[in-house]
């Protein structure tokens, strides 16, 4: 007989959900015989295959509404596919929205029973693991209250507590878990890690690129239902950063075409360049930045037509979080407002971020904020990683270690 070599096959499965919308005021007056509602077809899934190994712990990411939940759900067999087919092997735990497959007037007692019975498990093999349910939950008492009366952390601690007691080969985890308190985060993790030693297979929704990192040896990004990556977990990141890169670039674009007292001068001034060197001049490129170095970001820009104006820059990490700005406002500086081009230099002495990737932007505004130039992104900046400890800024650390001296009574 051969191996089995993979507990779920996903084969070019898509998923359609008929949306129903509103029509207008004026349609339903217009055509008040026909019904208040007309029909699209939204596909939440696109010819979507995969198969997860054995033994393997897959992070499937992509932007909110990329299908992931969808997916998880069809994989654990609570959907159907509208077309495709998906092949299971062994027994599935689905840790799927919040309360699922939990009914809010048992207590928490009787839902663990009705839970792992929907998961296959008889009553003698729950009876058998209700004590590790209720300790790895944390819920103690209130295990006899009704579970409408949880706090949202207390229903994903019950849920994840039977999943993973139900003994299963494939474990389905949504993001639930972001919703458990810290500590409560560890154990899920500390069970998740067991699980990978125990050769189970474990599929799991997480915004973390640093949980997906830290625990998966592969990673399926999702971007409009459609698969966009399935390999590496590095690169998985990168392809998801890159589609959060271009969606807040056209976000911002957006904003900035909108409607305000100063848009009248959009495109008076634009900005061709931004250049980062080091405080000699010589040009970063895709040199890493190390700790220390002093940076000089300098907006080359050209005003068309007369208008006071201001220009600076923003460093942002790649998931779109604002890491320093700066403008020539801030820095007390009158910009002129006469036709030319312009060079505006910023020095940034002894700059010291931690490793990560910066996305260089640069703007003008007239003076009452409105965007009237816009480069994004401008240049991008890698820094060298911290030696000694982690984040976004680094140290020049130091440790040290002394001898307690012993109170004395
Ligand atoms: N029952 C449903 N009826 C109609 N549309 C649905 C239904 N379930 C999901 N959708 C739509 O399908 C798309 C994918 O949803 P899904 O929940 O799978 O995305 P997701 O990647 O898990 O998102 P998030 O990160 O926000 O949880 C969304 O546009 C959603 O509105």
């Amino acid at each position: 007989m051969a191996t089995v070599q993979h507990i779920a096959r996903v084969e070019h499965v898509s998923k359609r959900f008929v949306l129903h919308k509103d029509k207008s005021l004026k349609d339903r007056i217009l055509y008040f015989r026909t019904r208040n509602q007309s029909k699209t077809d939204f596909w939440a899934l696109s010819d979507v295959s995969i198969t997860l190994g054995l033994g393997e712990t897959v992070g499937l990411i992509g932007h909110n509404g990329s299908g992931k939940s969808t997916l998880l759900k069809v994989i654990g067999g609570i959907i159907d596919a509208t077309s495709g087919r998906v092949l299971r092997r062994g027994r599935v735990a689905a840790l799927l929205e919040l309360g699922a497959g939990f009914h809010p007037d048992l207590s928490g007692r009787d839902n663990v029973y009705l839970n792992a019975s929907i998961l296959g498990m008889t009553t003698e093999e729950t009876d058998a693991v209700f004590d590790d349910i209720v300790e790895f939950s944390g819920i103690g008492e209130f295990i006899d209250s009704q579970v409408k009366f949880y706090s949202s952390g207390m229903y994903v601690r019950l849920a994840f507590a039977v999943a993973v007691h139900s003994d299963p080969d494939l474990l389905l985890v949504d993001e639930v878990l972001a919703v458990g308190d810290e500590p409560f985060q560890q154990k899920c993790m500390a069970k998740i890690r067991q699980f990978q030693r125990e050769g189970r297979t474990i599929l799991l929704v997480s915004h973390s690129a640093d949980q997906v990192a830290d625990v998966c040896s592969r990673t399926v990004v999702l971007d409009g239902g459609r698969i966009v990556h399935d390999g590496s977990v590095g690169e998985g990141i990168r392809v998801l950063r890159e589609g959060y890169e271009r969606d807040r670039v056209a976000a911002q674009e957006a904003a900035a075409a909108k409607e305000s007292p100063g848009s009248a001068y959009v495109g008076a001034v634009t900005i061709s360049e931004v250049s980062v060197t080091d405080g000699s001049g010589e040009p970063i490129g895709n040199d890493q930045v190390a700790y220390g170095t002093d940076l000089v970001v300098t907006i080359h820009a050209e005003v068309h037509e007369p208008v006071d104006w201001i220009t600076g820059f923003t460093f942002e990490s790649v998931l779109g979080q604002m890491v320093y700005r700066l403008n020539t406002e801030g820095l007390g500086i009158d910009l002129p407002s006469a036709p030319g081009r312009y060079a505006v230099e910023f020095r940034l002495p002894r700059t010291n971020f931690g490793r990560d990737r910066i996305i260089v932007s640069a703007g003008a505004t007239t003076l009452d904020g409105t965007t009237i130039a816009l480069l994004n992104p401008a240049a991008h900046l890698d820094f060298e990683e911290d030696p000694h400890g982690a984040g976004v800024i680094q140290f020049a650390a130091v440790g040290s270690l002394r001898d307690e001296v012993p109170a004395t009574t």
